[in-house]
């Protein structure tokens, strides 16, 4: 028992151990990010835990393992801890059994040497009192010094009561941190100093009793138990009672020759009967002494199914049981629960599965937590990189596309207002026609404001004449003016509003790319307003305006050379007659060009600023672009792939304490970076294959776990193989080269050696259909796999492609134009670091040329190519697979067009499937036909 239990212990010490290294490698990886971003931020990271994070994973990881034992009696107890330290440290005694007697808690740590003190519970204080072990050597612990002193007097001394005899011994389970807490017994706040020792461990809570029944003191004291310290599980086991002995066969033992001094104490005979019947049933030649850790007496006794029940049913009524258990025997170490163990012979089996239970769930928690916090901020980096690489491509196309639409904008207006003065015109003719009839009636009513006319109506004075005279003018000229100016600005309205509006988003757009430059927001600020004010063409004649001024003349002119012969009577008439005689006098074209000068002037000196204005955002964005792509190196280089690395720590260990280390056996392939090997069964997947990889250094531990992260990410797809999960090997290399583990599901072969063996046309085209929809699929992810082949193509016993070996897949914010993938299918704009993700329709391409081969023999022309480079030379200057005989025309064209050297000229992905399920049609029917004239010949031709 103790040799498992340290095991289960020392392992939970290396993980949690593990795991701190791991934590502690995050929080300065954050630091570095957060220190960088915070240096210059933008697009900002967020890497960093939640407070509550920070604080489980410590909670989980921090304290050492501890087993708090309670129960119903100091003999139950006693029995227990005797049973886990394998040694009879606590002594079964005839006192033991005394329920009246008031123990002590124990709490036994390591230390080399044994050694023991009294100390006041909860505090770090000793207490000067002197104990029985002092004065002499022990092995068991003297029943004195485990015994509240009985004393009248002292019996209410807080001290005595809080007192702690604290054991040192030098024990192998207790070697890793662990400590054996036992509780006090018979009275006294139990749960109290419990919930105490729980919150500085681990807590392995057993529950000792013996009795058929808890009592109700029991019960209380459970329940309070549960309620300060409702997240422990509890291990309830009973202890097997004693058999009657005869009192006249107690004989004190001399290891409790102390103890013996108390047994005139002893009230219970009952009790005392019991212990010496055990002892002389045993032979133990009248001495009371018997070894609790192997019980043999015990281990005889019935276990009375009543009292299970009865136990069992006050368990289940507290809540401490369920009537069907969830994880009972099995490895589920999320559904945690309290257990009954009823037969005292599987305690050491069932107290070890318990505890490694319980340890592994915190392991499990730490991990699974930890992982959470890898991926969220893995996640965000790469959000990132993606923004910062669109800020890259499209900022400079955003200003590009400001100045074009400003510029159509600028044009289009001023060609209202140069070639379309006509058009102004007929509005300006339009208004005053329509407007003629109303414009004369309102003259007519009109009632002048502010003038004395004589009943009669007869204007006495020039003054009169001429106010009068300017009051229908005015009443004319604003109506027009409104009526005019509305029209005119709805029609140049419809146009700028068509340009305004995507110019002020663009603009906006700009603005925010560059927050964080004050100046350049204000310039970004001051343009939109530019763009409004420039094109809200005001064109409401207001007197003073130019044209006003011009029509007033006019006016004037009209009016000085009216016939005076007699001072005119201001009548509803002569009212009618100036409006109309104004109306009448009004120059159509003077008038439709001044608007327009207006007009033409005002937009010049927009258009000027708003040009100039544009320039120095150019610049402010031209500079912050720079920066935005260093950044982005940084984050795609550095950042990402640390906390890649990260979570692949932290994800193949939560893998490892579920599922285990992969038995792998044979090999089934090996690649440039790794090992495959064929496993029987894990995680629930069966037949595996397991890719070892051993990252000869941090960048390729990096760019795995980074293959890892985005391999893992995507969900599941027919047409892609999935990774089930990854184990980090440390002892690989005898601890010096870790290996990493991935393991997939197994697949019959690869299409490379389908392809040698022999697949029939139909098969191979199907599968060039199911490539394809691999690729679609991880480009729909925003992925790019970059290393499309024969051997990264697997068959399922259907001969079902299915893409793998996500090693270069990366998502194209992440790319770093490295020059990556495998020569023959290699784009030729991979050699200059320009690519995106039709660098796999290329590949494609290659690769339908193979299966329209039907060999995997080299194209001749790549052959010729003595060296890689010679190859990637012929590649560039256009070298591509030649035409074989068997190639029809459909099939030539389609991989022809895949293989184009431009590739914006190469087909859309959709358009290739298109076209091969269309190739397939015609090859099934193709395939009835012949089938159907072979069963048509006569059987001698067959
Ligand atoms: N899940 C699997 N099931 C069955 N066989 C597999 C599986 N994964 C890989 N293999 C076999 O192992 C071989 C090696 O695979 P691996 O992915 O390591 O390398 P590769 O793709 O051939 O080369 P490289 O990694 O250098 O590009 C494959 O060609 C294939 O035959």
């Amino acid at each position: 028992m103790v040799s498992n239990f340290s095991e289960i212990l020392a392992t939970f010490v290396h993980d949690t151990k593990r795991i701190r290294e791991i934590l502690g490698d995050t929080r300065k990886c954050f630091k570095e990010i957060n220190s960088y971003e915070s240096e210059d931020s933008n697009q900002s990271l967020h890497a960093q835990f939640s407070v509550c994070e920070e604080l489980e994973i410590e909670k989980f990881i921090t304290n050492p393992p501890g087993i708090i034992l309670f129960g119903q009696s100091f003999y139950s107890k006693a029995v227990i801890a005797n049973r886990i330290l394998e040694q009879t440290l606590f002594p079964i005694d005839s006192i033991c059994l005394e329920n009246d007697r008031k123990w002590r808690m124990v709490e036994i740590t390591y230390s080399k040497d044994s050694g023991i003190g009294l100390g006041l519970a909860g505090t770090s204080l000793e207490l000067a009192n002197h104990l029985t072990a002092y004065d002499q050597p022990w092995q068991t612990l003297p029943i004195q010094d485990l015994l509240i002193s009985h004393e009248k007097d002292e019996e209410d001394d807080e001290c005595s009561l809080l007192s702690l005899l604290e054991v040192q011994l030098n024990h192998t389970l207790l070697k890793n941190g662990a400590v054996l807490t036992v509780s006090q017994t018979g009275y006294g706040t139990v749960s109290e100093h419990l919930e105490k020792c729980a919150s500085k461990c681990v807590p392995i809570a057993v529950y000792a009793f013996s009795e058929s029944f808890l009592s109700l003191k029991d019960l209380e004291e459970l329940e309070q138990f549960r309620k300060l310290s409702p997240e422990t599980h509890i291990f309830f086991v009973r202890v097997p009672k004693l058999p009657v002995i005869n009192d006249a066969d107690l004989n004190p033992s001399s290891s409790s020759s102390d103890a013996s001094s108390n047994k005139t104490e002893l009230d219970t005979t009952s009790t005392r009967s019991t212990i010496c019947s055990l002892a002389s049933s045993k032979k133990t030649g009248g001495m009371f002494k018997f070894s609790p850790f192997s019980l043999p007496e015990m281990e005889e006794l019935p276990v009375l199914e009543e009292d299970s029940k009865c136990v069992f049913h006050q368990l289940l009524e507290l809540g401490f049981l369920t009537a069907v258990p969830n994880s009972n025997g099995k490895n589920d170490y999320t559904q945690l629960e309290s257990e009954l163990c009823e037969n005292f012979d599987s305690f050491k089996t069932n107290i070890s599965k318990f505890s490694k239970r319980i340890l592994t769930s915190h392991v499990l928690k730490a991990t699974t937590l930890l992982n959470v916090v890898h991926n969220r901020c893995l996640q965000a980096i790469i959000d990132t990189a993606f923004d910062m690489a669109r800020d890259v491509m499209v900022t400079p196309k955003r200003l590009e596309y400001v100045k074009s639409q400003e510029d159509n904008l600028y044009k289009n207006l001023y060609s209202i207002t140069v070639r379309n003065q006509d058009d102004i015109k007929a509005i300006i003719c339009d208004t005053l026609d329509m407007l003629r009839d109303s414009l004369l009636e309102r003259a007519e009513m009109y009632e002048f404001m502010g003038i004395d006319l004589p009943e009669g109506g007869e204007i006495t004075s020039a003054r009169d004449l001429k106010q009068c005279t300017g009051q229908i003018e005015e009443l004319v000229l604003g109506n027009l003016n409104a009526a005019i100016s509305g029209k005119l600005l709805d029609s140049i309205n419809i146009l700028r509003n068509s340009y305004t509006g995507v110019l002020q988003r663009t603009l906006q757009c700009l603005e925010e790319a560059n927050k964080e430059n004050i100046e350049s927001s204000r310039t970004t600020t001051a343009l939109s307003e530019i763009l409004t004010a420039a094109y809200q063409v005001d064109i409401t004649v207001k007197p003073g305006s130019s044209f006003l001024r011009v029509l007033l003349e006019k006016m004037k002119q009209l009016i000085q050379s009216m016939p005076w012969k007699s001072p005119p009577t201001v009548t509803k008439e002569w009212k009618r007659k100036v409006a109309s005689d104004m109306l009448s006098s009004l120059n159509e074209n003077r008038l439709a060009k001044t608007i327009c000068n207006q007009i033409q002037s005002r937009l010049k000196n927009s258009h000027h600023t708003f040009s100039a204005a544009l320039r120095q955002l150019e610049f402010k964005h031209s500079g912050r672009l720079i920066k935005t792509e260093d950044r982005r190196v940084k984050v795609r280089k550095v950042f990402a792939p640390k906390v890649a690395r990260l979570a692949l720590e932290s994800v193949s260990m939560k893998d490892f304490i579920v599922y285990g280390m992969p038995n792998y056996t044979k090999e089934i392939g090996r690649g440039q970076y790794g090992v495959v090997y064929a496993c029987e069964n894990w995680a629930g997947t069966s037949p595996c294959a397991v890719k070892s990889v051993v990252p000869p250094d941090d960048r390729h531990w990096n760019d795995l776990a980074l293959e890892f992260y985005y391999t893992k990410s995507i969900p599941e797809h027919d047409r892609v193989v999935g990774l089930k999960g990854s184990v980090i090997d440390y002892n690989y290399g005898n601890g010096s080269s870790p290996a990493v583990l991935l393991i997939m599901p197994k697949y019959e072969r690869d299409l490379h050696a389908a392809i040698k063996t022999g697949l029939d046309w139909l098969n191979r085209l199907r599968v060039a259909i199911d490539v394809v929809q691999g690729i679609r699929y991880l480009h729909s992810r925003g992925l790019v796999h970059r290393d499309i082949k024969l051997k990264n193509v697997l068959l399922d016993k259907l001969n079902r492609g299915k893409l793998t070996d996500l090693g270069f897949c990366k998502p194209e914010a992440m790319m770093s134009g490295s020059i990556v993938g495998t020569p023959i299918h290699m784009a030729p704009e991979l050699f200059n670091g320009q690519y995106d993700n039709t660098v796999d329709v290329y590949a494609f391409g290659i690769l339908f040329w193979y299966l329209c081969s039907g060999s995997v023999k080299l194209p001749f022309s790549y052959d010729q190519c003595s060296t890689k480079d010679t190859l990637w030379r012929a590649v560039k200057h256009g070298t591509r697979p030649e035409r074989l005989p068997q190639f029809d025309e459909d099939c030539w064209e389609l991989m022809k067009s895949c293989w184009h050297g431009n590739s914006s000229k190469r087909p859309l992905l959709g358009n290739v499937e298109t076209k091969l399920n269309e190739i397939r049609e015609k090859a099934l029917l193709l395939s009835k036909d012949v089938n159907a004239r072979s069963s048509k010949r006569p059987n001698r031709l067959k």
